[in-house]
């Protein structure tokens, strides 16, 4: 394991609390991770030997400015592209290992992705939308629908099931998009910006249920430009320039890497 993925203050393996340090394998490791877009004088080092493990229970922050490679790091730990070079592993899989084909099945099985908009199907109702991606991935639809009512319940919002996307507030709009990613036996939550299009009331609503569900074991990574919803992470990680550096922008060593009470968000009077 990279020493950068060790709390600074703790004694157990990152992100594991005491109780859970023996059982918790790491869902999301990411070892010396490059990625190069584009070739010749257009190539771009969107991530340069990033290192970082994600484990169950542990939701970390990705804070960094436009184009430092928050969204390639999003991208790469959900399987939908391949590094240049480094490891990343996803659910014990080594995705590299895999062709396309793989790596969708990779993602199915272990990836939810919360996206900003929601991405909701509007001709389905919420129970349709949450069990459409096990019904492509072959589920029988009662046990879909099962999965579906369950992860539903998860996020508050059982009592919604038959309700269609448009007449939902956005909130609860969100809150459905939860369910689809933790639906079945998925377990890492990838969120770009999940409570962009949402007031703040509504955003740490939203907050809570995902925290929630990275209490309840799943690994969590949260894009993030707002503090406020980096404080409900357990630590922050900053990007620049395709590197992971500490809060002051200096090249991240060990030592400097965040937890959740040194957080800039700590300041910022969320609460959880
Ligand atoms: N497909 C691509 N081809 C070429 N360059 C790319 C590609 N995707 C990303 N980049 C470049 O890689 C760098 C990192 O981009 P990325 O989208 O990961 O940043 P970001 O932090 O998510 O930005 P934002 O906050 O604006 O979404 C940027 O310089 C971007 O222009």
């Amino acid at each position: 394991m990279s020493a950068l993925t060790t709390r600074p203050s703790s004694p157990v393996p990152s992100g594991a609390s005491p109780s859970r340090a023996d059982a918790a394998p790491v869902l999301l490791r990411l070892d010396r991770v490059t990625r190069v877009h584009g070739t010749g004088a257009g190539e771009v080092r969107a991530l340069d030997a990033i290192s970082l493990d994600v484990g169950p229970g542990e939701l970390v922050a990705v804070m960094g400015p436009s184009g430092s490679g928050k969204s390639t790091l999003l991208n790469l730990a959900g399987c939908l592209d391949t590094a240049t070079d480094g490891t990343v592993v996803v659910g014990g899989v080594d995705v590299a290992s895999l062709d396309a084909r793989g790596r969708a099945a990779l993602r199915r099985r272990h990836v939810g992705f919360v996206f900003q908009d929601f991405n909701l199907v509007p001709a389905l109702t919420a129970v349709e939308n949450v069990s459409l991606p096990r019904e492509l991935d072959g589920v029988p639809v009662r046990s879909a629908r099962a999965e579906a009512t369950a992860a539903l319940a998860a996020v508050g919002l059982d009592d919604l099931a038959d309700r269609f996307p448009d007449d939902m507030s956005g909130g609860q709009r969100q809150r459905v998009a939860i369910a689809r990613a933790i639906v079945g036996p998925r377990r890492l939550l990838l969120a770009d910006e999940p409570t962009g299009a949402l007031d703040s009331v509504t955003g740490e609503a939203v907050m809570r249920v995902l925290r929630e569900r990275v209490d309840a074991g799943a690994a969590g990574l949260l894009v993030t430009h707002d503090a406020r919803h980096a404080a409900w992470a357990d630590r922050t990680v900053f990007l620049k320039d395709g590197r992971l550096v500490d809060s002051t922008g200096r090249r991240a060593e060990p030592a400097d890497l965040l937890d959740r009470d040194s957080a800039s968000g700590d300041e910022s009077g969320a609460t959880r």
